[in-house]
């Protein structure tokens, strides 16, 4: 086997003092004590965990020892929570300082001889705005990715930086085994999942299936079944955070399902994003991320209307941008899509047929427990307007066209 010595690049802030700190291994892996520095862990070609020494900033060393030890105590803590009692894990799992590994050792038959045996191939079903930076991620990591999408030409960048491809998702899952799955909405998820020469038919006992569209609970519920059936285990993972935050592997995973398949998986969440919470049972996952983005509908709706107001009367609408991103109810999101919406430019980071199929999903959710969501049932009818404009592959904060429309209507 090939054994590169070199040793892992680190990135530093300018003139920092080092010290050695630490050696991680495999054994601290099987420990599970690992998590606190996921980044540390990195799962080579050759299919090991490497141990590494590091040096960090001396100025670190407080922070970071004394998160190691707090994570150490306890991997999987269970936060006081008022949701119906649910155990609740979140890990933020980006470290202070960002790594570049060069160079692996290679003691494969180690791990696999002592139990920790980790996925060696990685699949990944549905490369679109999402899932081509997170299997991008999970590639540049040296992780073993098998590919497959509807539309063969958008795995052509993954399958340049190494990927393997498979022409159905049953052939990704047969051959992999952990298989994630990015698809646009509960139909696609089903038939990729469900459908012939779907993954399950590639499933069995010792797989998993992770699912991190952004489906409804019992369409999520569906697909675990299915793929339980197999003996394969299931977790749903839909993502908070969008293409850039996907780009730069600082998603938020908001999990449910198998708890060991979610530790098993823990490492390559921790290279696709920057935190992940655990919410027990399947569905719960899908819930809240329901719930997060039925408010963030009902954000870019209100912010729409804000900007043409202020621009009505005569104020600047960029400065209203700025005094909203000042005050309380700044949002990253006002900032970042402010600017283009008053240039009426609206660059796709998350598709404005998302953002409708999300609330119309939440909307059920709350109907199911007969919530009343004004607001957010108001907010998906000026969804539904702007689909109706064709900007449905717009990014959704295209949204205010539909209040343009019904403004011209208006003063007609
Ligand atoms: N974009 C964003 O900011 C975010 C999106 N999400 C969620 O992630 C999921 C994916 O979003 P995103 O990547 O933006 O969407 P895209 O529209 O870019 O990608 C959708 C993917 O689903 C595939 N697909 C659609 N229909 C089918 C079908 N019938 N059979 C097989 N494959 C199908 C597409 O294949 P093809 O290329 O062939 O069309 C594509 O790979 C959605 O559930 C979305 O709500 C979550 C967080 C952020
Ligand atoms: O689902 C969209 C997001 O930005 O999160």
């Amino acid at each position: 086997m090939g054994i590169d010595w070199s040793w892992p690049s680190l990135t530093l802030r300018p003139k920092p003092r080092t010290l050695p700190l630490l050696c991680l291994s495999k054994q601290a892996y099987a420990h599970k004590n690992a998590s606190f520095f996921p980044k540390a862990l990195t799962y080579s070609r050759t299919k090991t965990w490497v141990s590494m020494s590091l040096f960090i900033k001396t100025s670190y060393c407080q922070h970071f020892t004394s998160t190691a030890m707090a994570m150490c105590s306890s991997f999987c803590p269970q936060l006081p929570t008022r949701f119906r009692g649910r155990p609740i894990c979140s890990f933020p799992s980006k470290p202070l300082f960002s790594l570049s590994f060069k160079a692996m050792s290679t003691q494969a038959s180690n791990a696999s001889s002592q139990g920790d045996k980790l996925p060696a191939n990685l699949g990944f079903l549905g490369i679109g705005i999402m899932g081509s930076p997170m299997a991008q991620n999970l590639i540049k990591a040296g992780c073993d990715v098998t590919v497959w999408n509807r539309t063969k030409s958008k795995c052509d960048t993954l399958i340049s930086l190494g990927a393997k491809y498979k022409s159905s998702p049953e052939e990704v899952a047969a051959s992999c085994d952990v298989t994630f799955a990015m698809l646009s909405d509960p139909e696609s998820a089903v038939d990729v999942a469900c459908g012939k020469h779907g993954a399950a038919s590639g499933m069995s006992s010792g797989k998993g299936y992770v699912d991190v569209s952004t489906v409804d609970g019992a369409t999520s519920k569906f697909i675990s079944q299915q793929i339980k059936a197999t003996g394969a285990l299931f977790l749903e993972a839909p993502v908070s955070g969008s293409k850039k935050p996907a780009e730069d592997g600082q998603l938020i995973f908001l999990t449910a399902g198998d708890k060991s398949l979610y530790e098993t998986v823990a490492p390559f969440l921790d290279i696709m994003g920057k935190s992940r919470f655990y919410l027990g049972d399947v569905g719960n996952g899908a819930a809240m991320k329901l719930v997060v983005n039925m408010i963030m509908g009902s954000m870019m709706a209100s912010f729409s209307e804000g900007l043409l107001l202020s621009e009505k009367v005569g104020l600047d609408p960029s400065v209203l941008v700025e005094v909203v991103s000042q005050g309380a109810i700044s949002a990253p999101m006002y900032k970042m899509k402010g600017p283009s919406m008053i240039q009426s430019v609206y660059p796709t980071a998350f598709p404005l047929k998302h953002q409708q199929k999300d609330l119309r999903l939440a909307l059920g959710l709350a109907e199911s427990v007969s919530q009343s969501t004004p607001i957010a049932a108001a907010a998906n009818e000026l969804y539904k307007v702007a689909k109706s404009h064709g900007l449905s592959d717009q990014d959704f904060s295209a949204v205010i066209e539909a209040l343009k429309g019904k403004l011209q209507q208006s003063t007609k």
